[in-house]
């Protein structure tokens, strides 16, 4: 008897693939962070990337990581995380789980608690070191959202568009 076929993806797969496609939308030339948001039943609630907020110009804008502190973006970007909450109109997260590809910063774990995510999924911690995420981990310690390194499958996505 003919089964179902092999070789699809997996849950983790697919919502990890879901959140790197939409950091590809992200304009920094520097970092790319892609998002998304999913239910304990598994759909997909929310995406994000990080990028400046409505009617504040790409062009306009600075992209800049250094210089004169509000010639920079940190003052301006908003987080692929924060994008993610925030894009969700459809009323509660409680208990739903968040894929990201960057560990989530200080300001990003408040928002991710008090909307009541209780599960990150994380990609790279390439700023592990910095104040803000050990901020933020003590912060999700605290609360209690569960964090763990997403496992590369080794799987290459190829997506003709
Ligand atoms: N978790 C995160 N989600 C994000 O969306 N970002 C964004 C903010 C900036 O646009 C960029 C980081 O810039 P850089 O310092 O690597 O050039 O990624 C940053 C972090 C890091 O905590
Ligand atoms: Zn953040």
């Amino acid at each position: 008897m003919k089964g179902k076929r092999d070789g699809y993806i997996s849950w983790d797969e697919y919502f990890m693939g879901v959140a790197k496609l939409s950091g590809m939308r992200s304009k920094d030339p520097h970092s790319q962070v892609g998002a998304c948001i999913v239910s304990q039943d598994n759909k997909i609630l929310s995406m994000g990337y990080n990028g400046f907020p409505m009617g504040c110009s790409d062009d306009e804008f600075p992209w800049a990581r250094e210089g004169d502190e509000l010639d920079t973006k940190y003052f301006y970007v908003t987080h692929s995380e924060l994008n993610a909450i925030l894009n969700y109109r459809g009323g509660s997260l409680e208990g739903a789980k968040l894929y990201v590809s960057l560990f989530p910063c200080n300001e990003c774990a408040k928002a991710i608690i008090q909307a009541g995510i209780k599960t990150i999924v994380y990609e790279c911690d390439k700023y592990a070191d910095s104040p803000a995420v050990k901020a933020s981990k003590r912060m999700l310690d605290a609360a209690g959202v569960r964090y763990y390194q997403y496992t590369h499958t080794g799987r290459k996505l190829e997506l003709e568009v």
